[in-house]
C-alpha cells in the first residue's frame, strides 16, 4: 500500500481527500494535519467520518511527512512552501492544492499572490497538474501544482483548440460561475447564507488571481502571448461550477468541427466527456464525480462558437484531480479510487 498524509484535511479539499482515499483500492491514510484540532478524532470534526478513527495531528512535526509515500497539501495559498521544501528532502512526492506553485514566474506569482512563494529551483521542479494535457511530466514528477477550479474548466476546453489552430487566440472572453464551497470552510461575510442565498454577482473583479494561471497554460500552448477576459460569479449553491468561453473561429472551422475535434482529443481520456453538439452541460450531471462535461454552440451568424465546461469544483477542480495526478505519479489505473459516477439528483 502507498502511504499517504493530507494536511490542511480539515477544510473542504482536505475532507474529500479523505473520502475518497479511504477508499482507494491503493492507499493508505497515514496522517491528517490540522492546526487547530490537532490531537482530535477526525469524525469528531467532520460526523459524516464516524467510524474513521484517525486522529489530526499538527503538521509541523517531521513525522507526518516522514511516515508518508505522498503528501497532499490543502493550505491556503502561501503555506505550502516549508511543507513542499521537507517532503522533498525526504524523497516524498507532492500534490499541492493550492496555487504557490502553478506560476513559472515569480515576480507574476508575487504581484498578484502578494506573496513569496518558492525559490527559482524549487519552483522548477514542479510539474502543472492538468492531468488529461501534461500526462507524461506529471508521471515523472516530484511536486505537482494541481490547477485551479477556474483554470480546470478553462484550459481543458481551450487548450487542443489552441494546440489545433480552431480559434482566434485573442480577444477569448470567459464568464464563469461558481458554488460558495469554492471560497473554502473558513467564515466569511462573502458565503454567509444570508449574503449568497438568493443573489448572484460578479467578484474578483477586474482581475482575478485565476487570470495570471490560465494566460501562462494558454500562451504555451498557443506558442503566442494569449490575454483573456475572465469574469467569476459566485452561485447559491454548495457545489458546481460552469464557465460559458466565447470564441471566433480561425477560418475553415465551424461549431461541427471544433465539436469533432474536441471529440478526437478526448476519446481516450475518461475524465473529459465532450457532449452532444448544442447540448448545455448541467453541473448536476458532474457533481460529487471527477468529470468535466463539455458542451459547444455554433453561433455560424457571428462566426462564434460558444463552449460551455461544468465540473465539481471540490472534485476535478480540487481533490479529485488531485488523486487523479497521484494516480498517474505512482503508475496507477489514473480512474483508483474515484467515484465512478457522481450524486443526483
Ligand atoms: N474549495 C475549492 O473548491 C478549491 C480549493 N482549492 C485550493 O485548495 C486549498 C484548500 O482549499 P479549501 O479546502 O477550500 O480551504 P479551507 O479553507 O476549507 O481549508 C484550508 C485548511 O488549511 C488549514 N490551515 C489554514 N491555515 C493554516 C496554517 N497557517 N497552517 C496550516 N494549516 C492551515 C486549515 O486547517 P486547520 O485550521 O485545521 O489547520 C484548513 O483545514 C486552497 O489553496 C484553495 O485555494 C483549489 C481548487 C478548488
Ligand atoms: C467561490 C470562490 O471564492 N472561489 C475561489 C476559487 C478557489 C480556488 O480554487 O482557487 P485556488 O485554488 O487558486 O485558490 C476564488 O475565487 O478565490
Amino acid at each position: 500500500m502507498i502511504k499517504a498524509s493530507i494536511i490542511g484535511a480539515t477544510g473542504y479539499t482536505g475532507q474529500e481527500l479523505v473520502k475518497m482515499l479511504s477508499g482507494h483500492p491503493h492507499i493508505e491514510i497515514v496522517g491528517l494535519g490540522s492546526k487547530s484540532y490537532a490531537g482530535e478524532n477526525f469524525s469528531k470534526i467532520y460526523p459524516h467520518f464516524r467510524g474513521i478513527d484517525l486522529i489530526c495531528e499538527n503538521p509541523e512535526n517531521d513525522e507526518i511527512i516522514d511516515k508518508a509515500d505522498i503528501i497532499f497539501l490543502a493550505l491556503p495559498h502561501g503555506l505550502s512552501v516549508p511543507y513542499v521544501k521537507k517532503a522533498l528532502e525526504k524523497g516524498k512526492k507532492v500534490v499541492d492544492l493550492g496555487a504557490d506553485f502553478r506560476i513559472k514566474d515569480r515576480d507574476i506569482y508575487q504581484s498578484w499572490y502578494k506573496t513569496q512563494g518558492p525559490e527559482e529551483d524549487l519552483l522548477e521542479k514542479a510539474v502543472y497538474g492538468l492531468c488529461e494535457i501534461n500526462k507524461e511530466k506529471i508521471a515523472g514528477a516530484q511536486i505537482v501544482a494541481n490547477p485551479g477550479c477556474y483554470p480546470t474548466t478553462i484550459l481543458l476546453a481551450l487548450i487542443p483548440l489552441l494546440q489545433k489552430g480552431a480559434i482566434k487566440k485573442q480577444n477569448i472572453i470567459i464568464d464563469s460561475k461558481s458554488g460558495v464551497s469554492g471560497a473554502g470552510r473558513s467564515l466569511s461575510l462573502n458565503t454567509h447564507l444570508c449574503e449568497t442565498n438568493e443573489d448572484l454577482k460578479a467578484y474578483g473583479l477586474p482581475l482575478h488571481r485565476h487570470i495570471p494561471e490560465m494566460e501562462q497554460e494558454l500562451s504555451l500552448n498557443a506558442e503566442e502571448e494569449i490575454n483573456i477576459t475572465f469574469t467569476p460569479h459566485l452561485i447559491p449553491m454548495t457545489r458546481g461550477m460552469l464557465s460559458t468561453i466565447y470564441l471566433e473561429l480561425e477560418e475553415g472551422f465551424t461549431g461541427e468541427k471544433v465539436h469533432s475535434l474536441l471529440k478526437e482529443f478526448y476519446k481516450d481520456k475518461h475524465f473529459v466527456r465532450i457532449i452532444g453538439e448544442g447540448e448545455s452541460p448541467h453541473t448536476k450531471w458532474v457533481s460529487g464525480s471527477n468529470y468535466c462535461d463539455i458542451g459547444i454552440f455554433s453561433d455560424p451568424r457571428n462566426n462564434r462558437i460558444t463552449i460551455l465546461s461544468a465540473i465539481d469544483n471540490l472534485i476535478k477542480g480540487a481533490s479529485g484531480q488531485a488523486i487523479q495526478n497521484m494516480n498517474i505519479m505512482f503508475g496507477l489505473d489514473e480512474k483508483a479510487g474515484l467515484p465512478l459516477w457522481g450524486m443526483y439528483p
